[in-house]
């Protein structure tokens, strides 16, 4: 088939010869190597038939170059500075044996680990892409005492395929600790696209790119204590039945587990799933019971407190940031290294899942009187059923199997954990810190 006469005027007949036979190409075998410059020729042949002159053209073109920079300007991780930042981040220092990619690093276990690792020598390198599910500021806060240990955060999304792969070009990262996600159960149910977007897009973007780097790293990533749903069996044991969640954002955390299994089975990287039991502490998540109602009491407005059908207090095995700190650290130290390449395992990779609980199940009533007891003013109590909107009655872990691989021995009780919550919460959000407006407005879900 011939390629189309065109009359192109005021372009230099090379120009045109070169572009009629690439917009051949696109149009008649698929997509050409310039067709991005075939989409413009015609847009602007277009402008020129019906505007009429070479002025217009011209002028197109200067529109076009000013674009261009615009959206350049968009990629922070084009500059030279981003990768300078990101090449002395992933350092190691005196000690340090892994190069670590936090994702989820302005987060709240996020940057407390990615602490933890760079205070021993461990390179580390920060992902996050700052959204507003909660204050903003509390996470730039975060990110700015990592900054300040000299930890960069790449701001970016985890489904941006581009920029993680221009993460993993630039660092060959020996770990990647996965904590970014859409957390919360209740806010599942008005917004449940985020999950699917962050916990299960992000997610898959973010092993396709651990499958396909050379050498492969090994995967430590969060996963919840959620996914024991509707399991009655007490205490919840990784072998325990996962399969009837009560949200979807539970759902969405036992996707990640069968999907990580997947890309384990296939692929051979080497995953540790880490179930996490409500974790608390200092630079928590606003968005949690223990935050929350402290902010509450602390202000004098009411709190509900949320009751099972048959008036059943709730009761949540409430486990300390210090704890799920330590149990991290450990699943990085012990993850043997991933077996694939090239697409391919060489043979079968590591495949573990752990709880991280503190094994004491605290009745939500009781917690709100150690709360009470720290911040010494008695709380609005407002007892309202149980929402339909995913919470489960009771969750409580058995760690034996993360006490015996692990080392894992979770140390806090929850009196002394809510009062260092309570120190921090209270030093954090004074009045004339600079703090103080941080919530204003905020909702928890
Ligand atoms: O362990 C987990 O897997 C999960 O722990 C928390 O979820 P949750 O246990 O629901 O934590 P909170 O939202 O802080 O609730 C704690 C307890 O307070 C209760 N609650 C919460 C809010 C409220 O207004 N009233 C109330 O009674 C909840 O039902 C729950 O029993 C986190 O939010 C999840 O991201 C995490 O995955």
């Amino acid at each position: 088939m011939a390629a189309p006469k065109v009359v192109s005027p005021g372009l230099h007949p090379q120009l045109v010869k070169l572009l009629e036979a690439d917009t051949y190409q696109y149009t008649s075998k698929g997509r050409g190597p310039h067709h991005s410059l075939s989409y413009y020729y015609f847009f602007s042949r277009a402008a020129i038939r019906h505007l009429g002159s070479l002025k217009t053209f011209c002028f197109l073109s200067f529109l076009l170059i000013i674009a261009w920079g615009f959206v350049s300007q968009r990629s922070p991780y084009s500059t030279a500075a981003w990768e300078k930042a990101v090449l002395q981040s992933a350092q190691r220092q005196e000690g340090g044996q892994l190069t670590v990619l936090v994702t989820g690093a302005a987060g709240f276990v996020g940057s407390h680990v990615a602490l933890a690792l760079k205070k021993r020598g461990d390179g580390v390198v920060g992902l996050d892409n700052f959204n507003d599910y909660y204050p903003v500021e509390l996470k730039r806060a975060r990110a700015t005492n990592l900054d300040q240990a000299g930890i960069f955060i790449a701001e970016g999304d985890l489904n941006d395929q581009r920029f993680l792969a221009k993460l993993f070009e630039l660092v060959h990262f020996t770990h990647v600790l996965h904590l970014a996600a859409q957390a919360g159960v209740r806010y599942a149910v008005k917004n449940p696209l985020a999950y699917v977007h962050s916990n299960v897009g992000g997610f898959v973007t973010l092993l396709e790119q651990c499958k396909n780097s050379h050498p492969q790293p090994a995967i430590v990533y969060a996963s919840s204590s959620s996914v024991y749903g509707l399991n009655s069996k007490v205490p919840f044991s990784e072998d325990d039945r996962t399969d009837h969640p009560a949200s979807l954002y539970a759902a969405t955390k036992k996707a990640d587990e069968v999907l990580a299994h997947t890309y384990n089975h296939i692929y051979g990287l080497s995953i540790t799933a880490l179930r996490f039991f409500t974790v608390y502490g200092p630079w928590g998540r606003p968005d949690m019971a223990y935050f929350s109602f402290t902010r509450n009491i602390v202000e004098g407005k009411p709190i509900t407190i949320f009751q099972g059908p048959h008036a059943e207090e709730l009761a949540r095995d409430f486990t300390f940031i210090d704890d799920i700190v330590k149990g991290c650290v450990a699943s990085l130290d012990t993850a043997l290294p991933s077996t694939g390449s090239g697409g391919r395992k060489r043979r079968k990779a590591q495949f573990r899942i752990f709880n991280l609980g503190n094994t004491q199940p605290v009745k939500v009533g009781d917690f709100v009187s150690i709360l009470e007891k720290h911040l010494k003013k008695k709380a609005i109590r407002k007892i309202i059923p149980m929402p339909s909107t995913g919470d489960v009655m009771f969750t409580h872990a058995n760690v034996t199997r993360a006490k015996s691989v692990l080392g894992y021995n979770p140390t806090t009780d929850l009196n002394t954990g809510l009062q260092i919550f309570v120190k921090w919460y209270k030093s954090y959000y004074k009045e004339g810190a600079g703090h103080g407006d941080m919530l204003k407005g905020y909702k928890p879900y």
